[in-house]
């Protein structure tokens, strides 16, 4: 049996990214994300958050410092009757990290792993689910998994150098479940 996903980025998705979020205080939830998870949630998706956190390798905040937030976010969706599945991170980095974080790992997007992880772990069907990102790596990523339905969501007009496909939107309020 398996399940449709709706994969989120975190940063400049969930929330407004100004750059290494780590506390409470730093989240600005982007306007109309409690809108577009409920729409998907009601339509059976699993909600899933994949996540690059090089502010961990980089030493700005620890890991249970991110989990801490993770925990706030997933009760702060509850209050909003939405289930945050859970959050997939990579906390590593190819060249700007610390000791054991210093690495070129396989679930740093554009890299797949996160993606795959959650699959394995909740028989994900790609081809049924969404991934929404505000970078090409998020989209690379997404395609790389199988994920079949992609959305760049950026005010920015971002060149498909990739050749990937995916469809560009500047408000949630235009990603709609099939
Ligand atoms: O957008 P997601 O994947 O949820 O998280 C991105 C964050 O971990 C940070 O990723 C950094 O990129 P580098 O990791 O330093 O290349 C920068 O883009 C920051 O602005 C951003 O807050
Ligand atoms: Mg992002
Ligand atoms: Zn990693």
């Amino acid at each position: 049996m398996t399940v449709k996903a709706l994969f989120l980025d975190r940063d400049g998705v969930i929330n407004v990214d100004h750059g290494y979020a780590s506390k409470p205080e730093q989240i600005d939830f982007i306007d109309e994300i409690f809108t577009l998870c409920r729409r998907f949630q009601k339509q059976g998706y699993l909600i899933l958050v994949v996540t690059n956190q090089s502010g961990i390798g980089r030493g700005y905040y620890t890991e249970e410092d991110f989990l801490q937030l993770s925990d706030w976010m997933t009760v702060t969706f509850k209050r909003q009757g939405i289930q945050l599945t859970e959050f997939f991170y990579c906390p590593h980095h190819p060249s700007e990290a610390i000791g054991e974080y210093l690495q070129e790992c396989d679930c740093r997007k554009p890299a797949p792993g996160m993606l795959m992880q959650a699959r394995k772990k909740y028989q994900v069907d790609m081809a049924a689910s969404f991934m929404i990102g505000d970078n090409l790596s998020d989209m690379l990523a997404a395609a790389s998994a199988g994920v079949a339905h992609r959305y760049l969501f950026s005010d920015s007009e971002k060149d498909d150098t990739t050749n990937i496909g995916f469809t560009q939107v500047n408000s949630l309020s235009d990603i709609i479940p099939l």
